[in-house]
């Protein structure tokens, strides 16, 4: 259950994987497009999970259509405005949206340059006067190799001031953290923050790796920290958040089911740990599941739900004067 006596927070959200199922068939037909179904039912199957994947490349297979559909950089604005009506939509406080502007550009061959201004345009003019807070967070996508993050994160720079910090996401057991050194010291450089996808896919070792050579603050998912105590000390007494995604880890089958999910575990052993949605238009559920449904079947209370609401605060990449103020809302 949502406390609404405070704020509420997504801060691990693709919004391009989030790209409404409605949208893709317009922007196909506005590009002449070979969808595979013609209508929202049809098209389903192709975009959403529904039986749950058999690992994280099969579900993130799901993505692509909302993607494949972005013909010029219009296209991009308009997933951006959605996505902040989307969080509108579930009274937001505040959101954290994530996106990689070489897979949204990739298909059309637009610039990825282009990609993230289109993008900053968009969450700007969309949240604007509106009662919630949007900062973005920029993506190097792993499965598509170290040099292509280079062209990535050259693009994401070029707009430093509109982003609070840079994820990398993707296929974490081809493509390791090992890889990214460089990158991550370009990102501190420009005095970016780092969250990165770590312990999904791969194990606790790639938490460690992310954290002491990549240096994040903030772990994504982190679901394999449950297997290494030192680890979950580590991450309690060094203040490193995770952000939890209850119903897109059963899909990618990092769990085997919500109720052995390690997130109750995590918050009891006082670690900064979040709830979360992933991608909720390809999941096919929203935040409002993820504490109304995932956590109560994960063993949360509504003290756990109280506490992992106050930590999404704590982590935010926010300032301490935002922070106070998203409280104040509350007061
Ligand atoms: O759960 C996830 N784990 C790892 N990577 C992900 C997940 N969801 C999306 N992406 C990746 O993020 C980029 C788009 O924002 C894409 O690279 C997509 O594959
Ligand atoms: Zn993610």
């Amino acid at each position: 259950m949502i406390n609404t006596k405070l704020p509420l927070l997504d801060l691990h959200r693709h919004l391009d994987g989030n790209v409404r199922a409605e949208t893709i068939l317009d922007l196909g037909q506005k590009f002449n497009m070979a969808l595979p179904a013609h209508d929202v039912e049809g098209l389903r199957p192709h975009v959403q999970v529904l039986d749950n994947a058999p690992n994280l490349m099969a579900f993130l297979a799901k993505l692509d259509w909302g993607v494949k559909v972005l013909g010029d950089y219009d296209a991009c604005r308009r997933i951006a405005v959605e996505n902040v009506e989307d969080a509108i939509a579930q009274n937001m406080d505040y959101t954290e949206l994530r996106f990689s502007p070489y897979y949204m550009a990739k298909n059309h061959n637009l610039h990825p340059q282009g990609v993230v201004e289109a993008v900053v345009d968009g969450i700007k003019s969309a949240s604007n006067g509106r009662d919630i807070k949007v900062n973005l967070i920029g993506i190097m996508s792993r499965t598509f190799g170290v040099e292509k993050c280079q062209y990535e994160l050259d693009a994401l720079l070029a707009f430093k001031n509109d982003l609070v910090a840079i994820d990398l996401a993707g296929d974490e057991l081809g493509f390791p953290g090992e890889l990214f050194i460089d990158h991550f010291k370009q990102v501190h450089d420009a005095y970016l923050g780092a969250t990165i996808h770590a312990g999904e896919a791969e194990g606790a070792s790639s938490i460690w790796q992310a954290i002491q050579e990549l240096g994040a603050t903030r772990i994504g998912h982190g679901v394999k920290a449950i297997e290494d105590p030192k680890l979950m000390d580590y991450l309690r007494d060094n203040h490193i958040g995770i952000e939890s995604c209850l119903t897109s880890n059963l899909q990618t089958s990092t769990v085997a089911s919500i109720e052995t999910h390690p997130l109750k575990q995590f918050l009891d052993h006082g670690i900064l740990a979040t709830i979360n949605t992933d991608d909720p238009a390809v999941q096919g559920v929203e935040l409002d599941n993820e504490f109304e449904k995932a956590a109560p079947l994960a063993g949360l209370s509504a003290d756990d739900i109280v506490q992992a609401q106050r930590n999404a605060v704590d982590i935010a990449f926010l300032s301490d004067a935002d922070k106070h103020a998203l409280l104040q809302k509350y007061a």
